[in-house]
């Protein structure tokens, strides 16, 4: 459905996406997680063509792309980038601003009503927005996302000023949106993408480092917490199995996936001296985050 070829694009010789590639298909959320100033909003404002990479493409369905102000069009009818809070217009209301998105796209507004009961904006929508609180006014731009209901959504920052109760909403909202629908999520609340994305792609010097796949597949750590003295005397008794990680100079983490049950009662047992405390499981978006990004000394 989406498909970046080859995507390049640099400010005053900075790269900020580096021959980016990646295949994008309908039903999917994906999660873009990376510290500030790494180029999530560069790459959404590529697909959005509110930018021209320096080389590359973005591909719609296979063949559209943004080559004249037809395909423009074409593809600009399937897709919505998440407004600003910034761009909200003060005097006019929130249902004012749902239904401009909704004539946008959908050429109607019928949809509008369940949409405002959905998000529970029914005591304010009819107010001017100058009169919103900053969650007020991030529930409106996630509502005229929804009032847009293109197949393509790009949302960037969308729970920001958000509090747990409405990031919770959100995010039921979004699960139940991407069945027939495409949706990025950058966003910095990490723990919060494991609940909907379907995929987390971790952006670095250009590149995707590292997707994080929420199937079955995911491979199985014994994780705990030790010290870097008690890693380094843990790495020179033992000898740790490949693929082993020390995430942000406190998290050992030893894969067990392949291991006999044996084999993987010995290394908890041997890791007992060193922390009562531990946990098997896959490993979560904040723990791979801190992996690519934590500064280490
Ligand atoms: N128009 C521009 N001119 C020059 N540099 C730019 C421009 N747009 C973005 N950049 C630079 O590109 C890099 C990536 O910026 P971008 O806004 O895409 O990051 P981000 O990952 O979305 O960050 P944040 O989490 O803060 O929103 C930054 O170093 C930024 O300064």
């Amino acid at each position: 459905m989406l498909k970046l070829s080859n995507v390049t694009i640099a400010y005053n010789d900075k790269i900020v996406l580096d021959s980016l590639d990646l295949t994008a298909n309908k039903g999917e959320i994906i999660g873009v997680a990376a510290p500030n100033g790494t180029g999530k909003t560069t790459m959404f404002n590529v697909m959005a063509n509110f930018v021209k990479p320096d080389s590359g493409h973005v591909f719609f369905d296979g063949k559209y792309t943004y080559r004249n102000e037809k395909e423009e069009l074409h593809i600009h009818r399937m897709l919505a980038t998440f407004p600003e809070q910034k761009d909200l217009f003060e005097e006019l209301s929130g249902v004012a601003h749902m239904k401009l998105y909704a004539n946008m796209w959908k050429g109607s507004t019928k949809h509008i009503r369940p949409i405002i009961d959905r998000l529970h904006m029914g005591h304010y929508v009819k107010r001017k927005v100058r009169t919103y609180s900053l969650g007020m006014r991030q529930r409106l731009c996630f509502a005229m996302m929804m009032a847009a209901d293109t197949p393509i959504m790009l949302m960037d920052e969308v729970m920001n000023g958000l509090d747990v109760e409405n990031v919770a909403l959100i995010s039921e909202c979004l699960m139940e949106m991407k069945q027939d629908k495409l949706i990025f999520v950058a966003s910095h609340l990490l723990s919060n993408l494991d609940l909907y994305a379907d995929r987390v792609l971790f952006l670095k010097d250009g590149k995707f480092v590292h997707e994080r796949k929420f199937t079955g597949e995911n491979e199985t750590f014994l994780k705990l917490e030790v010290s870097p003295e008690q890693y380094e005397s843990i790495s020179s008794e033992l000898s740790l199995p490949d693929g082993h990680m020390f995430i942000a100079n406190y998290l050992l983490c030893i894969p067990l996936l392949g291991m006999s049950e044996s084999e993987q009662t010995k290394w908890m047992a041997q890791m007992l001296k060193y922390n009562k405390e531990m946990t098997v499981g896959p490993l979560g978006t904040v723990e791979y985050y801190e992996k690519y990004y934590a500064k280490t000394v």
